[in-house]
């Protein structure tokens, strides 16, 4: 039996995988992590009576193999910082970390010899999209990112936008050219070595991102769509059993599937 800890059980995504873990039958939920909410009925979360819940990291005293996360930005990175430091394999999905935090975790799992991810996407249809976004960027030299997500999201860009620019930064091996404009309201979004990033928060979306290349005389546009959260369990089951056999952190499910 995996045994696993899932903080940010609670929430949208944190519900999504207390049920996958409950229905999977080489998975075992042993314990909840949520320091904002106490005294909660279990139950109504669906936790079975024998799962732990902690509001303290420094309480967290139970025998597990994985660490799902599905927090918040701010809490993200001493979430894993403890799930490393305790031997549990993170499983991470809580956007928001800066790329200097991610190398940290990396370096600290790596000298551990400790499996884990930190997945920016679990949905089949983004990893694809970054997967052809990284082919598209090796023939056109300009790209720009529109990201959508529903009104709650905490974080700009989201993380998918922001791996996807890595991506299409590192296919290519330099900064994309700036064309000058004068913009005093700011419209033409976030930059990442020279990839603009424009981001919607607006009801109505659960996560859509789109890719557009640049050409002479052509466009490409590679768009996914998420519309329902369930689609990021496939990829979720799926990062659990393979960082079981990993002795690194993975950075990105597209490097696993
Ligand atoms: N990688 C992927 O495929 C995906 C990633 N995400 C990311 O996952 C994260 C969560 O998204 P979502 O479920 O929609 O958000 P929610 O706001 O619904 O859930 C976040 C949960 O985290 C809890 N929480 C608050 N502080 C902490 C903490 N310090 N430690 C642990 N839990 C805490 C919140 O509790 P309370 O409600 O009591 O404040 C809440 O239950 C976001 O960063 C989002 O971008 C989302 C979808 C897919
Ligand atoms: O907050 C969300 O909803 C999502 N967050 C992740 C991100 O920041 O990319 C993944 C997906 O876009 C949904």
């Amino acid at each position: 039996m995996i045994k696993v800890i899932i903080s940010g059980f609670s929430g949208s995504m944190g519900q999504k995988a207390v049920k996958m873990v409950n229905d999977a039958n080489d998975m075992q939920l042993v314990a909840g992590f949520n320091p904002i909410v106490k005294d909660l009925d279990p139950e109504s979360y669906g936790l079975d009576k024998n799962v732990k819940i902690f509001n303290e990291l420094t309480k967290i005293d139970v025998d597990a193999d994985i660490w799902i996360d599905f927090s918040i930005p701010t809490a993200v990175f001493d979430n894993t910082k403890f799930a490393i430091e305790h031997g549990i394999r993170p499983v991470i999905g809580t956007s928001g970390m800066s790329e200097e935090q991610t190398a940290e975790l990396k370096k600290l799992a790596d000298a551990k010899h400790l499996g884990g991810i930190i997945a920016s996407n679990f949905g089949l249809s983004a990893v694809l999209m970054m997967k052809f976004a990284q082919v598209a960027a090796k023939y056109f030299a300009e790209s720009e990112i529109v990201e959508k997500h529903h009104e709650d999201k905490i974080d700009a860009p989201s993380g998918t936008a922001l791996n996807t620019a890595r991506l299409i930064y590192e296919a290519r091996g330099h900064d994309q050219a700036q064309h000058s404009s004068q913009d005093p309201m700011n419209t033409r979004g976030g930059d990442y070595h020279g990839t603009k990033i424009h981001a919607l928060r607006l009801p109505g979306f659960v996560a859509d991102e789109e890719v557009i290349f640049g050409g002479v005389g052509e466009t490409l546009t590679i768009s996914q769509s998420t519309t329902d959260r369930q689609s990021f369990m496939t990829g979720v089951k799926l990062a659990i059993h393979e960082v079981m056999k990993q002795d690194q952190l993975v950075i990105g499910l597209e490097q696993i599937i």
